[in-house]
C-alpha cells in the first residue's frame, strides 16, 4: 500500500473513532458590529496561534454570502456546507486541511440558503455538525458583521462569543449594540472583546475602558477584555500575500500579540470550564430553528 494511501486510512480511522476521545469540545463563535474591522483574519489566525500551543481546532466560515477565509488562507476547497446538504455529504468531506494543522469547513458563498433549508436538510445539517462533538477542543464560527437571524442564533448556542472591534467611534457604536440586542436575548452570555487596529498597549487599554463603562450600563457582569491586536502593515501584506500573519511574520507585532492572547485566552479557559460543546450548540440552535 502506497504510504499517502495508509495515511488515508489513518486519518479515516481517527475520524470515524474520534467520539471514543475524551476532548470537551469548546464552541467559539467570532463576531463583530461592523465590517471590515479584521474579524476574518483574527478567526484565522486566533485559530492558528491555538493550533500553536497544541489545541485541536475546526475553523467553520459562516459569513453568509461573503464567505473568504479560504482565500485569506489560500485554499480552495472543493467542497462547503451547502454541498454537504444538497448532495448529502457527510461533515468528513467538507473539512479541509490547510496549513500548520488548521482544518478548514467553508460556508460557501451562499450560506444564506439556509433560511429555504426544508427540515430535513436542517436536521441533516445539524446532524452532521453534532459529529464535531469530541473531535476537536474548539469549534471557531466565524459569522458575518452584525446580526443576521442566522448569526444570532449561532451567538447565542455558543458556549462564548468573541467580539472584534477597532478603536473607531463608528465600530465601537456597533460593537456595543451587538452586545446590547444580545445580552437582552441571554443575560449570561459570555462575550469576549478583542480591539484590533490599536496604535499602542494604551490606547488599547483606554478602548478597553471607555467599552466597560458603556456595558456597565446594560451587562450585570463587566465584560471581559481578551486583549488587543496592533496595526500592523504586515496584516494587510499576509492579506495579499494569501498567508496568515501567523505563519508568513511570526515576529511580526501582530502575531506576537496573537499569541499572548492565546495564551490568556488558554489560561483564563482552563479556570472556566463550563462548556456544553457541540451537542449543547445543536441542543440550543435547534430550539431557535422552527423545524
Ligand atoms: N491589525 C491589523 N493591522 C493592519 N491592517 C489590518 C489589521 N486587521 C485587519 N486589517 C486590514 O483590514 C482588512 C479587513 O480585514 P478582515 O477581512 O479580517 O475584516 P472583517 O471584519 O472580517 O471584514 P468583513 O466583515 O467584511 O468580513 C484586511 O484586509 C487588512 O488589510
Amino acid at each position: 500500500m502506497k504510504q499517502d494511501q495508509a495515511q488515508k486510512l489513518r486519518e479515516l480511522y481517527q475520524r470515524f473513532n474520534h467520539d471514543q476521545q475524551t476532548r470537551t469540545t469548546k464552541v467559539i463563535s467570532i463576531t463583530s458590529g461592523k465590517g471590515g474591522v479584521g474579524k476574518s483574519n483574527f478567526a484565522l489566525n486566533f485559530a492558528l496561534s491555538l493550533i500553536e500551543s497544541g489545541q485541536k481546532v475546526v475553523l467553520i466560515d459562516l459569513d453568509i454570502g461573503m464567505a473568504n477565509l479560504e482565500i485569506l488562507v489560500g485554499m480552495n476547497p472543493k467542497h462547503n456546507l451547502i454541498d454537504m446538504v444538497e448532495g448529502g455529504k457527510s461533515i468528513w468531506d467538507v473539512m479541509e486541511k490547510g496549513p500548520n494543522g488548521l482544518e478548514l469547513i467553508s460556508g460557501g458563498s451562499s450560506f444564506n440558503e439556509m433560511l429555504d433549508l426544508s427540515a430535513d436538510d436542517t436536521n441533516y445539517l445539524f446532524s452532521e455538525l453534532e459529529k464535531l462533538q469530541g473531535y476537536a477542543d474548539i469549534i471557531l464560527f466565524d459569522t458575518g458583521a452584525g446580526l443576521s437571524r442566522e448569526s444570532q442564533r449561532c451567538h447565542l448556542a455558543a458556549d462564548e462569543i468573541i467580539l472584534v472591534t477597532t478603536p473607531e467611534p463608528t465600530a465601537m457604536t456597533d460593537a456595543y449594540s451587538v452586545i446590547k440586542i444580545l445580552h437582552h436575548q441571554d443575560a449570561n452570555l459570555h462575550v469576549r472583546l478583542v480591539v484590533n487596529r490599536v496604535a499602542s498597549s494604551k490606547e488599547g487599554m483606554e478602548i478597553a475602558g471607555r467599552f466597560r463603562t458603556v456595558t456597565k450600563q446594560f451587562l450585570e457582569k463587566e465584560i471581559d477584555i481578551l486583549g488587543f491586536i496592533p496595526n500592523d502593515s504586515h496584516v494587510f501584506q499576509s492579506v495579499l500575500e494569501q498567508t496568515p500573519f501567523l505563519l508568513n511574520y511570526p515576529k511580526s507585532q501582530a502575531a506576537k500579540w496573537m499569541k499572548d492572547i492565546v495564551k490568556i485566552y488558554l489560561n483564563g479557559d482552563a479556570k472556566s470550564n463550563n462548556s456544553t460543546g457541540m451537542k449543547g450548540f445543536i441542543r440550543k440552535i435547534s430550539g431557535f430553528v422552527k423545524i
